[in-house]
Formats: structure tokens, sequence, C-alpha cells
């Protein structure tokens, strides 16, 4: 018997990006979540005869804000779905000057700034701890990479994305902040999604696309949501080649992940088992059902 799993690709579409190009089988998909209203249908088909499951982010229409999105619910649905891996597509800001609008950064870092959101499946009656020390998963960051490449898409390997709450921008004071930290892009929402994602064993990745310079830059305007949608349209079709690309490079028979991604919960749970709430237990039959079903 193989050990080998067929992989699900999901994308997670950012500012620009609501739908993919090319899928066979294609077909918009409620999936009921018991963490409440995921922000939209999930599209699901195959590319290259890779099953595929895509989620808008904000909704089809831009209609949820940062703060609002229901990051529990949207990495629920995709594990519902049967997704393995997770390609987070993202506009950011720029705060390194070598990082002009219409570069891609393939993201290893964040700093978690956002402070008004749910950051965890587990709760009261449930404990659990996971690492969040190399908060993406390589593999699909060599993936992305070697795509960006092939596409000829100017991109930088490595980059550490900051979170901010907004959804105003930052002031200058903290733009410059960020910049001591060392932070390459500034964005929204990828935290708690990079969270959630390793709370559910998912493999996750960001390719971040930067739309501007923040409001830092002497010789740049401030952002605005003007610059970035029109960069962003500028960039779509490079969005939709990568993900083209992407999948089928991820979507061959694999192993377990060397990482241990999809192993995340293996040693996180500190609640003994009859202690534990059995109404949080039932929530988590998708994201934790694989460590919690053991006899
Ligand atoms: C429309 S500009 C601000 C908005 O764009 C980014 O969203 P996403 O990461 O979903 O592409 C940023 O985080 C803000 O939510
Ligand atoms: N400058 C910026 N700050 C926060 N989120 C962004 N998304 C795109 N540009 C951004």
């Amino acid at each position: 018997m193989s050990d080998l799993i067929e992989p699900v690709i999901g994308v997670i579409g950012g500012s620009g990006l609501y739908d993919i190009d090319g899928l066979e089988d294609r077909q918009w998909r409620r999936i009921e979540s018991p963490w409440g209203e995921p922000s939209d249908e999930v599209l699901t088909g195959r590319l290259d005869g890779v099953r595929c499951v895509f989620l808008p982010r904000h909704g089809r229409g831009h209609r949820v804000p940062p703060s609002e999105l229901n990051y529990r619910a949207n990495i629920d649905v995709l594990k519902r779905a049967g997704v393995t891996e997770v390609l987070s597509i993202s506009a950011v800001g720029s705060l390194n000057g070598d990082l002009p609008p219409g570069h891609f950064v393939v993201v290893d870092q964040f700093i978690d700034r956002s402070f008004a959101r749910k950051k965890s499946f587990f709760e009261t009656g449930l404990v659990a701890h996971v690492s969040m020390a190399h908060p993406v998963c390589a593999r699909l960051g060599d993936a992305a990479e070697a795509a960006l490449r092939d596409l000829q898409i100017p991109h930088k390997r490595g980059g550490t994305y900051l979170v901010m709450e907004g959804p105003q921008f930052s002031t200058k004071a903290e733009s410059e902040l960020y910049r001591a930290w060392g932070c390459d892009v500034i964005g929204m929402t990828n935290m708690p999604e990079a969270k959630l994602a390793r709370e559910a064993e998912l493999c996750y990745a960001t390719v971040a696309m930067v739309t501007d310079f923040d409001c830092w830059h002497p010789d740049h305007d401030h952002v605005t949501v003007d610059a970035v949608i029109k960069v962003m349209q500028a960039n779509a079709d490079k969005a939709k080649a990568l993900v083209k690309a992407v999948i089928p490079a991820l979507g061959k028979p694999r192993g377990p992940c060397p990482q241990g991604c999809d192993r995340a919960l293996e040693m996180a749970l500190i609640t003994p088992p009859e202690k534990r709430d059995p109404a949080l237990v039932a929530k988590l039959d998708a994201v934790a059902g694989r460590v919690l079903n053991r006899a």
C-alpha cells in the first residue's frame, strides 16, 4: 500500500483576484462551516487534472473588510473541501526600496500586529499551541519561486510581511517603524490566516504582489485604493498565470510534508481527552479530526 496522497490545491485570492481561469468542471459550491460564514462560495475544478479549490478572500465584489473576515470559516471550508495545500495571493505595500510596485515576493516570515480577530480554532475546552517558527511551507515557496522564474515575473524569494489591523492605511511613523524592524511588505490579511492554516495542518505559502510604496517613500505618492487597484489590474494576468503554473506543479502525488505542516497538531494539544469540551471537539472535526478521532 502506498502512503502517497493526491494533493488538492487551495488558492485564496486577495484584492483584485476574485476568480481563476482555465478550470475544467468549474463549479461554485457553498460549504457549511461550524465556524460561521466564510467569505463566499468556493470555486472547485481541475487544472491539468489536478483538483483545486479557489476562495476569494474578501468575497466576489470585495464585500468583507480585513477585520471582519471570518478567517476560521475560510480555512475550515477549504479543509472540508479536501484541500491539502494553500497558496495565498495578496496585494501588499512595499517597505523596501528594492521592491517597487509590480514585484512579487515569496514571503517567508510574518510579524502579526493584528489585534481584532479570532486567531485560533482552539478555545476554552481544548487548548493547543502549534509552532509558527517557520510560518510558510518551503515546498510551496519553491513551487511559487520556480513558476515566477519561468514566467519571468520580477520577484524576491523571502521577505517579511507585516500584518496591520487596518482598514485605514498606516501613519508615516508606523511605516518607518516597520521599515526599521526590517519588514519588506505590509498588508492586512495574512494573519491569522497563516496561523489557522497551520492549526488545520495545511501547507501554506504567500505570494505577495507589491502595489505601492505605502507612505514612507519621499519620491512616491501615499497609498490609495485607486493606486492599488490600478497596479493589481495590471498584474492580474501575471497572478493568474502564476496560479496556472503552480497548481499542476504541486499536484503530483506526494508523501508527508518534509517540514511537518501536515502533522502540526501532533505535539500541540495540551488538554487531556477527559477534560475536553465535546461541543468544541465536534466543531473541530475537519480541522483536527486526524488527531482527535484516534482510538
Ligand atoms: C485594496 S488595498 C488593501 C487591501 O488589500 C490587501 O488585501 P489582500 O491581502 O486580500 O490582497 C490588504 O491586506 C488589504 O486588505
Ligand atoms: N500600503 C498598504 N498597506 C496595507 N495593505 C496594503 N495592501 C496594499 N497596499 C497596502
